[in-house]
């Protein structure tokens, strides 16, 4: 499977921060369980996934891109990463956790602490994605080329060993989804986050 976009410059523009702001708690609740539910199908797939990041990517945008197998991107002028600190907002143990398995301990928490986006360049060279190409139909076509490898790889024994690399992150969202979310809602209310994300919103408006 292919993930990409069908937008010119966007790829994902992460979660609808809108979401978060003023939240009312039910719709929070089943928007956040939503989320989790979503990323749990996508990380664990039992297909090989590609995606093929034909515009900027930040937060939830990179989340999706970190969880598929294999990350194209076009470059040099998008961006990508966990940018959640520049929100004033911070990235839940299940995202942080999912970007130190593609870049490490040591760059995961550089990039975290400090929301960095990065371009295609940079990005490349921290490993956040495999490759990178000038336009959205070479990306495509290196993405299709990297799916076309499992057709000489056992379906059973690619699920098994994609399942035993991912296992802790993902039993650790299984086994604390409410707690994971019950501190999202609390997070939500809090006021110096909630003074954040209106500043962000009001930064967006051009
Ligand atoms: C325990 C704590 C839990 C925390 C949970 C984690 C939470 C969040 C994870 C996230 O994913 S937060 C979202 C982070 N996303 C961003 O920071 C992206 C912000 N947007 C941009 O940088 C740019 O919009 C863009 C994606 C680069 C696209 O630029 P472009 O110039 O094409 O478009 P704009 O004119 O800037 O935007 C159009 C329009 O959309 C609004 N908007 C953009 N992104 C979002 C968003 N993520 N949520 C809601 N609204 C968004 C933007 O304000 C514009 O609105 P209008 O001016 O047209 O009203």
């Amino acid at each position: 499977m292919i993930l990409t976009s069908g937008l010119q410059k966007v790829f994902c523009a992460g979660l609808d921060i809108t979401e978060f702001y003023n939240p009312n708690p039910d719709r929070l609740s089943k928007f956040w369980t939503t989320l989790q539910d979503t990323w749990l199908s996508l990380y664990t797939t039992s297909f090989p996934t590609v995606s093929v990041i034909n515009g900027h990517s930040p937060a939830g945008g990179c989340l999706f891109a970190m969880s598929c197998d294999y990350r194209v991107m076009v470059g040099p002028n998008y961006t990508i990463g966990l940018n959640e600190t520049k929100l004033g907002i911070v990235a839940p143990k299940w995202f942080q956790d999912t970007m130190v398995a593609v870049i490490g301990q040591r760059k995961a928490e550089v990039s975290l602490t400090t929301g960095k986006m990065y371009t295609t360049d940079e990005a490349l060279q921290i490993g956040l994605i495999d490759e990178s190409l000038p336009d959205a139909n070479s990306a495509l076509k290196k993405g299709t080329q990297f799916l076309n490898n499992f057709q000489k790889i056992s379906p059973w024994a690619y699920k098994m060993t994609k399942d035993i690399s991912r296992q802790p992150t993902v039993q650790w969202l299984i086994d604390n989804k409410q707690k994971d979310l019950d501190f999202v809602i609390k997070y939500m209310q809090s006021p110096t986050v909630q003074k954040n994300l209106e500043l962000y919103l009001q930064s967006l408006k051009k």
